[in-house]
């Protein structure tokens, strides 16, 4: 090969990188919707920048590694980021770790160890949030780093997401102005149950809870952002006027007292070795983490050193991600099967020859439905990559199409049911295929499996081999009928000792004092998953209030749009349903009333209660604190009286606070008010 041949090929590389990459960066960035999965992402881009490295006469402004992320949609407003927003340079290995560490004590000139600050580095999308006096006034995406997409009412539907910082006695002063930067996210559980309600409305499927989150927080229509379970974590900031800290360290702390949410597992650590042995230590929590994280991020602890160090053009030489490996592993698929899930819906299962996957051996992962393999291209005895992410159910992420031999056979759906051999159908406008047959034996195992699962009755003992039983000897035929089983007739079962069978009819009759969130995600109804039926709950109070509850009364609830509503409604009026309700509720179940609890039911908690403010607020004057409790429905008063039902009390209380006391009226602290009052009012 000839040396321009040679530079041709490269140039012609660079050339495909830069094309690859900007497509998937248009697909993860724009359209949350990633085609490859992280670590393959990562592989192309330092490709791409170990050649641009190699061959500098080839670089170019406009390549994708000379830049954060991607311009914002123009759906949105633009949000101009005051500092810009750049990203994280990556290490992959100890090797560059110890690497950065030299690199930075080289440049700083110092031979004592570095003091670093080492944080969990979250798998969200990162925000910026504009505080003026305190009040959250914008916020919005990273975008480019320069620019992006106004979320603001979004960003305000956020629980986690102060609309107004705090100013503890022991905690900085509220700066003038403040932009904070933060990771959204959402939490795993919250993910799954996402998908699962997605899934069985027929609707596309997120990839992880990262692009759930993206996609949750990037709507335009901000009641469908309030609907999803996010939180948030910060952990930086871009603006900062009239407050000043000396670390990174001290910063988070700073944050935490001023009510935004900071990572407790953030770590001081002094010199490189401790940050590796950080590194090791989250890296073992993480798949017992609730969120997912995908790294640590570790910076330079003194900001004056960091302000030394300064960017480069695409990400600050102050700070580091040291990634995670992902949890992949290469396996074959021996098989693809349906699986038919409560609701009728058939999910396409790959069984594939055991593999180990970060400690654990995988031998099924699920397909999703026929669209995901179709756009996979996965097929019947394909090698394919497998990967888990903590406990999220394991997918497959690609075939290797260069592995095939041509004995790979595309998967096509059944034509009927596995379980009751009834038609298959594909609804309009829906993603998946269902099984319709209401008494389809599959359907019901699953529903029972449903209704005894942890988060709804929780039914110890009754496991999937004995609901099988249960329902092919036509013991059971909906969970009413669990609450008439006798010892008698699981001792006719195949396994079942005297004991064992008291011990399961003990658990059932057990389980009859149901939480009433537990419940209302029991029933299984559609698209109500735990997070709607806390919601409900809290709404609702009792199952009588919950079970009358018409579609306008339901769609006025924040956090129930209109699909979930009449997916409430259709379920009490189907006959079957009805009838088998009311045998659990005659069979004894009696689920909880919900407490009126100032902190968990703010709405309802100040309706016609009358109140008394005394002494100082740290967080609001008190003719704004008075306001927000009438709009919501309470009066206010200025002396304490028997009629009284609530004082709130600020700092500094009078004798007002003495009166509540002999009165026995209850009373409040600044943060207990906080809690009680629902996000927007
Ligand atoms: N699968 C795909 O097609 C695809 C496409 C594009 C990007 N990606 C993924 O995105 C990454 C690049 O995205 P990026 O530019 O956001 O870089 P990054 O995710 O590697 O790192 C920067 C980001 O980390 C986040 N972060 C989380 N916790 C943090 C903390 N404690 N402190 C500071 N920052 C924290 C912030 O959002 C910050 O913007 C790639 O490495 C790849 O994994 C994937
Ligand atoms: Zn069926």
């Amino acid at each position: 090969m000839t040396r321009n041949e040679s530079k041709d090929s490269i140039q012609k590389r660079i050339e495909e990188l830069r094309e690859q990459i900007r497509y998937h960066n248009y697909r993860y960035y724009a359209l949350d919707d990633p085609v490859i999965s992280d670590a393959e992402y990562d592989a192309l881009f330092r490709e791409l920048v170990r050649l641009e490295e190699a061959h500098p006469e080839l670089a170019s402004p406009d390549s994708p590694t000379q830049r954060v992320g991607f311009a914002p949609l123009d759906q949105f407003e633009p949000f101009d980021h005051p500092v810009p927003m750049l990203s994280l340079e990556n290490a992959m290995n100890r090797e560059e770790m110890l690497e950065f560490d030299r690199r930075v004590t080289k440049l700083l000139g110092v031979s004592e160890p570095i003091a670093y600050t080492a944080e969990p580095k979250m798998d969200g999308l990162a925000v910026e949030i504009l505080y003026e006096e305190g009040r959250l006034l914008r916020a919005g995406t990273r975008g480019d780093g320069y620019r992006g997409e106004d979320v603001t009412p979004n960003v305000k539907t956020i629980r986690a997401i102060p609309w107004r910082l705090f100013s503890p006695a022991d905690g900085p002063p509220i700066p003038q102005r403040l932009t904070v930067r933060g990771e959204v996210y959402m939490d795993r559980k919250a993910f799954e149950a996402l998908n699962r309600e997605r899934e069985e409305a027929g609707e596309p499927l997120f990839a992880n809870p990262r692009n759930a989150a993206a996609g949750s927080l990037r709507q335009l229509d901000s009641a469908i952002t309030a609907r999803r379970p996010l939180k948030a974590f910060f952990y930086g900031i871009g603006l900062l006027e009239g407050v000043s800290f000396e670390t990174q360290w001290d910063l988070l702390q700073g944050l935490r007292k001023w009510g935004l949410p900071v990572n407790p597992l953030s770590e001081r650590c002094l010199g490189i070795e401790r940050v590796l042995a950080y590194y090791e230590r989250i890296e073992e929590q993480r798949p017992s983490l609730p969120y997912e994280v995908d790294g640590v991020v570790v910076k330079v602890d003194r900001l004056e050193w960091q302000r030394i160090l300064g960017e480069k053009t695409r990400s600050p030489r102050w700070a580091i991600a040291y990634k995670f490996a992902p949890h992949q592993a290469r396996t074959r698929i021996v098989d693809i099967q349906v699986q038919v899930g409560r609701t009728g819906v058939l999910t396409p299962v790959a069984h594939l020859e055991p593999v180990t996957v970060g400690g654990v051996t995988i031998r099924r992962a699920t397909l999703h439905n026929l669209d995901e393999i179709e756009r996979k291209d996965v097929r019947i005895g394909d090698e394919v990559i497998v990967q888990r992410a903590g406990d999220v159910i394991p997918e497959v992420v690609r075939p290797i199409r260069e592995k095939r031999t041509g004995k790979e056979r595309p998967f096509r759906m059944v034509a009927e049911c596995p379980s009751c051999h009834g038609p298959v159908v594909r609804l309009e406008g829906e993603v998946v295929h269902r099984c319709l047959n209401k008494s389809c034996p599959a359907q019901v195992k699953a529903a029972i499996r449903h209704f005894a699962s942890r988060d709804a009755m929780d039914i110890d003992g009754l496991g999937q081999k004995i609901i099988s039983m249960l329902v092919d000897e036509g013991l059971v035929k909906n969970p009413a009928d669990l609450y008439r089983l006798t010892e008698e007739d699981l001792l006719k079962l195949p396994g079942f000792a005297e004991k064992s069978a008291a011990n399961l009819i003990r658990a059932i009759r057990e389980s009859r004092r149901p939480e009433l969130a537990d419940f209302i995600n029991a029933l299984g109804i559609q698209l109500v998953g735990t997070h709607l039926a806390s919601v409900l709950a809290e709404h609702f109070k009792t199952f009588e209030a919950f079970r009358r509850a018409g579609r306008e009364e339901l769609t006025a609830i924040e956090g129930v749009g209109d699909k979930v509503a009449d997916s409430i409604v259709r379920y009490f009026q189907n006959e079957e349903n009805r009838k088998m309700v009311d045998a659990l509720l005659a069979a004894g179940v009696t689920p909880r009333d919900v407490e009126a609890a100032p902190t968990e039911s703010a709405p309802s908690f100040w309706r016609d209660k009358t109140v008394v403010f005394t002494g100082t607020l740290a967080s609001m004057s008190r003719k704004e604190a008075a306001d927000r409790v009438k709009a919501l429905g309470a009066r206010v008063a200025s002396s304490v009286s028997a009629k009284t039902d609530v004082v709130v009390a600020g700092e500094n209380p009078g004798s007002k606070l003495e009166r509540a006391r002999t009165l026995k009226v209850r009373i409040m602290d600044e943060d207990e008010f906080l809690r009680s009052l629902p996000e927007g009012t």
